[in-house]
């Protein structure tokens, strides 16, 4: 087996800061009054993901998980410990990174998937199937700043699943698709587990966890609290899975009344 995402003792360290102008920083320090506060977004997280691996990343919100796949693609630099990867990455963890708000659909692919580390050469021979995956229609040579979150989103996954990469990250932007686009995404994420890529995927859903991952990381409040089974992970986390819109379930997929809640 050959490691594929490797976290020895990862922290992030964030600082809140209670004041924006000197004004307030200077009454609050005269009154003694706290000016900000540090915490550890990551704290002390080590795990090992091997190769082909499909791994399900949990928690309630703000307990670390983007700045987890931050520190994963490399956006952000750990304070302590190490993350290391191997290959290339690709994905989408933010809804609208990478995009340039005054050029077109058309040339933000190409940015894109600069970013992402595709060569021109390697663009021109997937835009089509970019631009069919994202089917943003004419809006594709209209500057992005207009684009719906929904829109940013289709066109960002779009260039994220026609990347060839060894590790494929995903975060709960598909939150903002409509229901076919999910289900469109979740059937191409399925393709990408199946071709041995390594996934991690955010996630508050946890039937398309189960459908899609063999095992769950969850953390709580930076620190990493489970790592094993899907099924076990998801009674850690005591989610109710009644309450969450599954698209990935096919005994759901017909059911068009029911409730669009928090999926993927
Ligand atoms: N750049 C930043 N500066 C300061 N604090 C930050 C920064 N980014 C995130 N945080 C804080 O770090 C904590 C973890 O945030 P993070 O976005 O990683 O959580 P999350 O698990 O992805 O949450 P959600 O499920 O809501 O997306 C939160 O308290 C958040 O406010």
């Amino acid at each position: 087996m050959t490691e594929s995402i490797v976290a020895r003792h990862a922290s992030k360290e964030f600082t809140m800061r209670y004041h924006r102008t000197i004004k307030q920083i200077t009454i609050a320090a005269m009154r003694r009054n706290k000016i900000s506060d540090s915490f550890l977004a990551v704290d002390d997280v080590s795990f090992t993901i091997e190769q082909g691996e499909s791994v399900g990343l949990m928690g309630l919100n703000g307990s670390g998980k983007s700045t987890l796949l931050k520190l994963i693609n490399g956006v952000m630099k750990p304070d302590s410990g190490e993350v290391l990867t191997r290959g290339r990455i690709a994905g989408l963890i933010a809804t609208g990174a990478g995009f340039h708000p005054q050029m077109t659909g058309r040339d933000n692919v190409y940015l894109n998937a600069a970013i992402l580390g595709m060569s021109e050469a390697e663009t021109d021979r997937k835009f089509d199937a970019i631009v069919e995956f994202a089917d943003i229609g004419k809006f594709l040579d209209t500057p992005v700043g207009h684009y719906s979150s929904g829109m940013f989103s289709r066109l960002g996954f779009a260039v994220a699943v026609n990347t060839d990469s060894d590790i494929f990250l995903i975060d709960e932007v598909l939150a903002v698709g409509d229901r076919p686009f999910k289900k469109k995404c979740m059937a191409r994420m399925q393709e990408i587990r199946d071709e041995g890529r390594t996934m991690l995927y955010v996630s508050h859903a946890a039937n398309s966890v189960r459908k899609m991952c063999d095992r769950v990381l969850v953390l709580e409040k930076g620190v990493l609290g489970y790592d094993g089974p899907v099924d076990e992970g998801i009674r850690y986390l005591q989610y109710d899975d009644t309450d969450a819109e599954d698209v990935s379930s096919e005994d759901n997929q017909d059911n068009d009344d029911e409730e669009l809640g928090a999926d993927v």
